[in-house]
This record gives C-alpha cells, structure tokens and sequence, in this order.
C-alpha cells in the first residue's frame, strides 16, 4: 500500500518502528489502552508476512499442492491425465491472496484503530527521538520492530549472480528450470517442495546433518522422503564454496544461471540460485547503538523477559530481537511490550518453546519441549491413525512429550494439515493439562487430529499399566468387596 507523506508533528505515548507484524500490533494495543501512538514504516505496511514471507509462500504452496495432488490422484482410482502449470497463473493466484489481506494492514486500517502512520525511514538521535524526514517525534516510549532480512552467504563469486531470496522471488515471471537452494530451514524446505511440485528441477544444499535441525529427527526424515519423493535432490552436510555466473538462465527478470560449487566439489549448474541461510537483524544504520540500544554479538537488540532493551524507554520485539521468528510470535511479543510500556512492566516473554509449523505436504508442526530426545513421550504413528489410512497418508506421526507428573510439556505432529491439529497440543501445553485430561475428552473420529488423543489415551493407559497405580486399583477393589459383604 503507497504511503503518503503527513505534516503535523507532535509528542506521543509511544513510537514505533516498523510496520510489519510486530510493529502492527503493538501500534494497535498501544492505542487500544488510549495511548497517541506514531508508526513509522520506510516502505509498505504489512511487513515480511505479508509480502514477502508467510502470506505469497503458503499460497505458492497451496498452488503445488494442487499439482501434486492431482499427479497422485491415480492412487484413489482417480486418473487426471496430464498436469500442466500455468505460472504466470500461480503467481497471479499468489498476488491475489496478498491483496485480499492487504487492506487489513494498512496505514488506513491503522488510522481507524487509532495509529498514525508516518511514512519515511525513522533515524533514532541520540536523545532518544526520532527523526523521520524533517519530522521529529519525542516519544515516552519507543517500540523498534525492525524486523530482519535474508542473510546472503558470503561466498566468493556471489556477488556476480543475481541470487534470489524471500525478497525478490515473488517478482519472477518464469518457472526456474534449475533451482539451486542454499540452507534446508523452513524457507528452503517449503520453497524446494513447491517449485519441485510446480515442475522445477531443485537441489537443496544444506549444511546441516539433517533438515529442519531443531526438530524431532523422525520428522526430518519424513520430510527428506517425502521431498525426495516430490524430486528434490537433497545434499545433506554440505555447504557452498562458491559460485560462478554463465548466463545461462538470463532472460527472466535479469537473473543469470550459473554453477554452485559444493563443499564435496561438485559443480551444480542452476539457472536460479536461491538463499534459504537465515536471517540478519534489521538493527543497524539508523542510531539504534548509538543511542544506547545494546545489540548482542549477531546484531540482535538485547532484550530482557519484559522486552526492555538497555536503554529506558526503550522496548523490542519480533525479528529484530533474538526469540524464534515467526508471525504469531512477533504478535504476541509485541502486544506484551506495547502493553508494559503503556500500562508498566506487568508481562513477561513465555518461557514456552513456542508453536511453529513448517508448511510442507506433510506438515511439521511442534511446540514446547523438543520430543525425539528420549524424554517421557509417547508416539503414535499413523499407520494407526484411520483417517490416514483412508487417505493413504500414513507417513507421519503424533508425539507427545511428558513431565514427570503426567503433564503435556510438548509435542510434534507429522501429517497432512499437522498445524491445525497442533492447537490442542498448544492448549495443553500452556494450560499444564495431563494426558488423563487430554484423553478423556470426546474427539470427533475420524480425524487427522485422532493422533493427539490416541497418544494421550496411550499414555494414560501405559500409566495406569505401571505398579503404584495397578496396586491402587487392587485397594480400591478390595475396600469395594468389604463394603459389599
Ligand atoms: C519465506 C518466509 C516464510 C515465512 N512463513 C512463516 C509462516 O508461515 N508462519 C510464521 O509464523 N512465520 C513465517 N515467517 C516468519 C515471519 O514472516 C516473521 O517472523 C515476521 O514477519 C516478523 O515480523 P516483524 O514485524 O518482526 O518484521 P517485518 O515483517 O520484517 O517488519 C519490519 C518492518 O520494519 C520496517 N523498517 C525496518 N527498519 C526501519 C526503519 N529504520 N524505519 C522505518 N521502518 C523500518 C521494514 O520496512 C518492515 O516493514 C516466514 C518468513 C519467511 C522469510
Ligand atoms: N512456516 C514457518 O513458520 C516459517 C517458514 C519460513 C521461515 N520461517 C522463519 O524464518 C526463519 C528463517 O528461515 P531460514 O530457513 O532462512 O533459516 P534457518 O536458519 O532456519 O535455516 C537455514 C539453514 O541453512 C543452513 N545453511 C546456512 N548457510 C548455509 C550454507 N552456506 N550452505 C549450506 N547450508 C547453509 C543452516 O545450517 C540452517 O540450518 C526461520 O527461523 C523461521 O523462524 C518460518
């Protein structure tokens, strides 16, 4: 959404910087407890979400996965004939789905929720105001939601190519025929499936022993196969040693192919090279540090469980800082830190893992504790799972992680749509709620979400199998029969 330029200048409860997710909704619950609140955004309200992260990715997935499935229809008995993909299509179907959600973010919607947008770059003085323009804003208070931006690799010869990222991949116009992607993340495991699935030729090099390595080991292998089976050629433990531009793939939006060579010595020939390696801080060049703002040692604003930076005033939250990237997260953390800088420090950060789902077919969705690390779990895969048996999708799993007091502390689910069923594992977690509750709840059968139920019923069932309870349910018998006599 354009941005256009507003003259009055004057002071304000809280100021913040950036309008991306967290920036969004701090702005909004600032102004919701009465504060007058500025929102400085240099480029688009909306942020990486919306444009340039979760919003075009899913939807570019939801176009592949049309693909696949209608490729994989035979399976049920069901021939579909050929599939062909209409790119320029897909990412019409992509642009939609961002503009439907558009106006939600924009600097309009915030000036009905109170917020006053205030378009530029926002440079932070050493006193602690903003300058925008010719504009200065004196805040009591300053939220920075500066969110982050793509690493690129440093390797030699990177600079002679045009790499694509999260940034610029949504202005292709063709289909790359060989995509060469950097890091096996959630970016590069989501991105790989959906332009294999759309018809790509896509190797992942990624340095990791496995992908997605803050997950449960079984999942990642479930992700390997099922990419695999989509195509991808994966190299695992291998990183990039450099890259040489041929020219090749010129043609489509200026981008050249080229040749990546790898840590094993292969040249891998790309017609597009993509970097999934990470993210950088958006926390440099404009006074942050300067103004007293400490960054730790990868550029991270630092941050205590009250979203305080080191400077009074002074709060952070989303990408910017050093807690887990995602949407949701941004969200949550920036409502606590707009809330305590209005009404005092009365919240702090969840000391929870948080949910996050990687939205491949099948899904990988977890929170909490990590679970395939040998603690107190409980796993059921889903060839015993109905509903994934009558859809032939009996690949993946529910795994549920324990206390020692029979409570749910965490939980990884493998499978199609895993995210939606992660919401009562979520609930579970949070709320501290033991197997025994989670398996006497009714659920409606058959469901993808049966998994979370039938671990809790067999984690409930593997307790009361143990000896204290069993002696229990001896005494209660026998206090029974002495009644009855
Ligand atoms: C490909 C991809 C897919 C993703 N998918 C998901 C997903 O499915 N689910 C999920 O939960 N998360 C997902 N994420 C992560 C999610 O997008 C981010 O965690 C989230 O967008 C971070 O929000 P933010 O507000 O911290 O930062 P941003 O959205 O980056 O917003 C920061 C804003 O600050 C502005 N800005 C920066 N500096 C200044 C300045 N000095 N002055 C003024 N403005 C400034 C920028 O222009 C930007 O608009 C994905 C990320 C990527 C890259
Ligand atoms: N569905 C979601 O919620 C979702 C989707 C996409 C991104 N995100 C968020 O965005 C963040 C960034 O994602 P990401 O995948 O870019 O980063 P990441 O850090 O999660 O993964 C990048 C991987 O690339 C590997 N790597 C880095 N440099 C390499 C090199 N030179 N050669 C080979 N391998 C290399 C790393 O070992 C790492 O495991 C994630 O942490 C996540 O929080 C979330």
């Amino acid at each position: 959404m354009a941005l256009t330029p507003s003259p009055a200048a004057h002071d304000v409860d809280l100021a913040v910087i950036g309008g991306g997710t967290a920036g969004l909704v701090g702005a909004q619950t600032a102004a919701g407890l009465g504060a007058r609140v500025v929102l400085v955004e240099e480029e688009r309200t909306g942020g990486d979400c919306l444009y340039t992260g979760c919003v075009p990715s899913k939807a570019l997935l939801a176009a592949a996965s049309a693909a696949a499935q209608a490729r994989r229809a035979s399976r049920y008995g069901v021939d579909v004939g050929g599939v062909t993909v209409d790119f320029a299509r897909v990412m019409q179907h992509v642009r939609q789905a961002i503009a439907h959600i558009e106006p939600v973010d924009s600097p309009e919607a915030l000036g009905r929720a109170g917020v006053e947008v205030v378009p530029g770059r926002a440079q932070v003085l050493p006193d602690g105001s903003l300058r925008v323009g010719v504009r200065t804003i004196r805040a009591r208070h300053v939220l920075v939601a500066t969110g982050s931006a793509p690493a690129l690799p440093d390797l030699p010869g990177i600079d002679g190519v045009h790499v694509l990222t999260n940034e610029n991949l949504w202005d292709l116009a063709v289909l790359p025929a060989r995509l060469v992607i950097i890091g096996g993340g959630p970016v590069g495991c989501e991105l790989a499936q959906a332009f294999a699935r759309l018809g790509s030729d896509v190797t992942v090099v990624h340095r990791g022993k496995r992908l997605l390595p803050r997950e449960d080991p079984e999942a990642s292998a479930v992700l390997r196969a099922a990419l695999e089976e989509d195509g991808v050629r994966i190299l695992l433990e291998h990183g990039a040693v450099s890259v040489r531009g041929t020219g090749d793939g010129a043609g489509d939006g200026g981008t050249e192919g080229g040749l990546l060579t790898t840590t094993s010595g292969e040249d891998l020939a790309f017609t597009h090279l993509l970097a999934a390696a990470g993210r950088t801080p958006r926390s440099r060049g404009f006074g942050l540090e300067q103004a007293g703002v400490e960054l730790d040692g990868a550029g991270y604003v630092v941050t205590d469980r009250h979203l305080r930076t080191s400077r009074p005033g002074f709060w952070a939250s989303g990408d910017v800082t050093d807690h887990p990237k995602y949407t949701h997260t941004a969200g949550v953390h920036a409502s606590i830190a707009a809330g305590n800088a209005i009404l005092g420090p009365l919240r702090t950060v969840s000391r929870i893992e948080p949910p996050r789902v990687t939205f491949t077919d099948p899904e990988i969705a977890a929170v909490g504790a990590p679970t395939g690390k040998g603690g107190i779990e409980q796993a059921v895969h889903h060839t015993h799972l109905d509903r994934a048996v009558t859809e032939q999708r009996m690949e993946g799993f529910t795994r549920l992680a324990f206390d020692r007091r029979g409570r749910v502390i965490g939980g990884t689910i493998v499978g199609p749509r895993a995210g939606e069923s992660l919401g009562e594992v979520c609930l579970a977690v949070q709320r501290k709620l033991s197997a025994t509750a989670v398996a006497g709840v009714t659920h409606p059968y058959p469901t993808h979400n049966d998994g979370v139920w039938n671990a809790a019923i067999a984690r409930t069932r593997t307790v009361l199998a143990s000896p204290v309870p069993k002696a229990l349910g001896r005494l209660a018998r026998r206090v029974q029969e002495r009644r009855t006599r």
